[in-house]
């Protein structure tokens, strides 16, 4: 499977904390990453799948077919235990269609902090949670795509910190740091998070 174009690595995604990993991990392997800010006029792309799986193979295949060579794309997300798995591949628009990651949090606290309203605790963590990256890299040559997934455990927190990541890292806090995802360095957040994990596997999988 031809892997990308040059030395150019083409992720379908707007999502500008996206990117920025993408870029930070994709550099040692001498590649850079252009997003779909790079492509004006790209089709919409319908995340109406039931799984991340699903999604990713849309956004992969709708910028590949469109540009003609292979795309990689990221469809992630924060599935909480308490609230049966939500809001799961709904993440980027808990809060409605147009949501910021502020409003998207607000609304995460609050469902929680309501199921812990009349129990007898009130320590911080609320709920274990974990979030999930399913990556897909599709070639419109072949039709071929390479997938991989990964996740990383954690806990959501009341007491939100950092500033670092996106989405919801500040309420995101790995125990295994001590920290929550918004504390951690960009290679901190990269060693253990979803999609490091999800890109290794890949990468992995490009090398054999
Ligand atoms: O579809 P694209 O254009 O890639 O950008 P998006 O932000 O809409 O991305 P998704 O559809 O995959 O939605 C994932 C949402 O899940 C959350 N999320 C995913 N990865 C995350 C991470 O590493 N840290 C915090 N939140 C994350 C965040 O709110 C994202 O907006
Ligand atoms: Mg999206």
């Amino acid at each position: 499977m031809k892997k990308v174009s040059g030395n150019t690595v083409i992720v379908a995604t707007r999502n500008k904390g996206k990117v920025l990993e993408f870029t930070h991990a994709l550099a040692p392997y001498g590649l850079e990453v252009r997003s779909m800010y790079d492509y004006p006029d790209l089709p919409e792309v319908v995340e109406d799948g039931t799984t991340f799986a699903e999604n990713a193979f849309k956004k992969a295949k709708t910028v590949a077919d469109a540009l003609g060579v292979p795309v990689l794309a990221d469809d992630s997300g924060l599935c909480v235990d308490r609230l049966d798995g939500a809001p799961g591949v709904y993440s980027a628009r808990y809060a409605g269609e147009q949501a910021t990651d502020a409003d998207n949090n607000a609304k995460l606290l609050d469902a929680l902090e309501q199921l812990q309203l009349g129990e007898d605790t009130e320590q911080p963590l609320l709920s274990t949670a974990r979030f999930v990256c399913s990556l897909v890299l599709y070639d419109p040559a072949t039709g071929e795509k390479l997938t991989a997934e990964g996740t990383v455990e954690g806990w959501i927190t009341s007491e939100p910190s950092g500033n670092k990541g996106f989405g919801y890292d500040p309420l995101f806090y790995v125990p295994s740091e001590n920290k929550t995802m918004a504390d951690l360095t960009i290679e901190q957040k990269q060693s253990i998070s979803h999609r490091g994990a999800a890109l290794r596997s890949l990468v992995a999988q490009l090398e054999q």
